[in-house]
């Protein structure tokens, strides 16, 4: 292959060791290790895990490269260990190929599952939940307890993921002794960090990470699950519910044999489980972030104080409608996006041909990952990009949804997430009321300063520590 492209060459790279490639530059953080390797070689740089050639973009122009001008090229993903093991043999969408099949599920998941009509359809669920937690924050600040607001988000978030998805609450024993969030970081450590074993087959029986029992323990846990859910619904009748649930929808398509490919319950459970792993942990963690930056920044949560106070008034909880009004919490989700994309790498891409990028050559079966990260914190884009100020976005047309390069926390192109509109509708609508019903009170004589920023990096990258507080009621309902 490489005869055919004799003058065109692999982008720069660091030096790579025998065997292992560039495997040793790997720690905790992969796309910290990326971003200092990138100040060297560049926007568009070249590593490799084992034989496997990674192409690491830092800029946008480069993402716009990979994500716009060759988007069909790098609309592949990468086979491993999670995806065949716990996606039923890439039958998801998350990770299957491109192709027709990948086009179908897409479709499936757009039309069906995530339109506009669908997210609409549960939103008495999202007041009711938020409802029961804005109750039970009151108590609290009744009580001047503190509380977990990390935990709480993340429940709330992982009990309308469920009501949507599954109909109906699940309680974490239900899903081993671990819950859910636990487990479901477990799935996006394991798929963020290279797995040794995929890039020397002959080492892994040793399974020195002990990827290999986890993914499987993980499997047999998640599969069990479902299979319960799918029979609980199967036979059910969803006529008379208000919202039909997604697995509702499923298995109707399933039973109907309405699809126009191979639809079993593996493909519903595979599509589930995407559902589950895509929606939970990432609303929380974005969530988690923002309210820790406005904690951090004063007199930018009073700004939004301001604006909550305009919009919606002291007498009556966030709505839904209101959002769209709510500008400045648009930017404080921007600015927190741009510092803290939750998926800082995006999700691996893979190359379906050779192709020449910005006069490289890029052979077939390169894995790409999109330093967001990175990106978020080019001087060269951002002025003073260390510093939070949501009002870098005033007046300024960058969006989040990905026609903008310099700001993608959600992608761009034929592979960019399709949960989009729901996710944002959740955390707009999350952050939007914890802001407006409460202020938020650091304990202990904690001050600004002691507020832990250090990242715990996978697909999804969380912040590493909780968020303890105490919250005071603000209303006057
Ligand atoms: C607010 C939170 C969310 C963020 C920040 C987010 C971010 C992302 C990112 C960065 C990607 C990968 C893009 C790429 O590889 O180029 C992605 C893909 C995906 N997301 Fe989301 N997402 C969120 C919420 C959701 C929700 C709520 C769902 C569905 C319930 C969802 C479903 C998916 C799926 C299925 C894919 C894979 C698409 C494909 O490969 O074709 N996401 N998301």
């Amino acid at each position: 292959k490489f005869s055919k492209n004799k003058k065109l060459k692999l982008p720069p790279g660091p030096r790579r060791l025998p065997l292992i490639g560039n495997l040793h530059i790997v720690s905790e953080n992969l796309h910290h290790d990326l971003h200092k390797i990138a100040k060297k070689y560049g926007p568009i740089m070249s590593i490799h895990f084992g034989l496997v050639p990674i192409i690491v973009a830092s800029s946008p122009y480069a993402a716009e490269q990979f994500l716009k001008i060759h988007d069909l090229t790098f609309a592949s993903r990468p086979s491993n260990e999670v995806s065949e093991v716990i996606f039923y043999k890439r039958r998801n969408l998350v990770s299957s190929n491109y192709g027709p099949y990948w086009r179908n599920m897409r479709k499936l998941c757009t039309l069906q599952l995530l339109s506009n009509a669908k997210i609409q359809s549960f939103q008495p669920m999202r007041k009711q939940e938020l409802g029961i937690l804005v109750n039970f924050l009151k108590q609290a600040a009744y009580d001047r307890n503190m509380i977990d607001l990390s935990s709480k988000v993340a429940s709330l978030s992982a009990n309308m993921s469920c009501l949507m998805i599954f109909g109906k609450k699940y309680m974490d024993e239900d899903l081993g002794e671990k819950g859910f969030r636990a487990l479901i970081q477990d799935i996006m450590r394991i798929a963020g960090l290279p797995n040794i074993a995929e890039f020397f087959p002959f080492i892994r029986v040793l399974d020195l990470q002990g990827f290999t029992r986890r993914t499987k323990e993980l499997a047999k846990l998640f599969d069990e699950f479902l299979e319960r859910v799918i029979d609980e619904h199967v036979g059910g009748s969803s006529e008379q519910k208000e919202a039909k649930d997604m697995v509702d929808t499923l298995v109707g398509i399933m039973q109907s044999g309405e699809a126009e490919f191979e639809f079993d319950r593996r493909h519903v459970k595979a599509i589930l489980l995407d559902l589950l792993v895509a929606s939970i942990d990432t609303s929380a963690t974005t969530i988690d972030w923002i309210l820790t930056e406005l904690l951090r920044h004063p007199n930018v949560m009073k700004k939004l104080h301001n604006e909550l106070e305009q919009v919606v008034g002291k007498n009556r909880m966030v709505e839904e409608s209101d959002l769209e009004n709510l500008e400045y919490l648009d930017m404080v989700i921007k600015e927190s996006y741009r510092l803290h994309p939750v998926a800082p790498l995006l999700i691996p891409h893979e190359s379906i041909e050779d192709c020449t990028v910005d006069g490289f050559h890029i052979p077939k079966g390169s894995r790409l990952l999109i330093n967001v990260w990175t990106i978020g914190r080019d001087p060269d884009i951002w002025v003073e990009p260390e510093k939070f100020k949501p009002e870098r976005f005033q007046g300024s047309n960058i969006d989040l949804r990905g026609q903008h390069f310099e700001l993608l926390p959600f992608g761009s192109g034929r592979r960019s997430c399709p949960g989009l509109q729901l996710g944002l509708t959740m955390v707009r609508l999350v952050v939007g009321q914890m802001v407006h019903c409460f202020d938020w009170e650091l304990p202990n004589g904690m001050t600004l300063k002691d507020i832990d920023m250090t990242e715990n990096f996978g697909l999804v990258t969380t912040r590493a520590q909780h968020l303890m507080l105490i919250p005071n009621y603000r209303l006057h309902i």
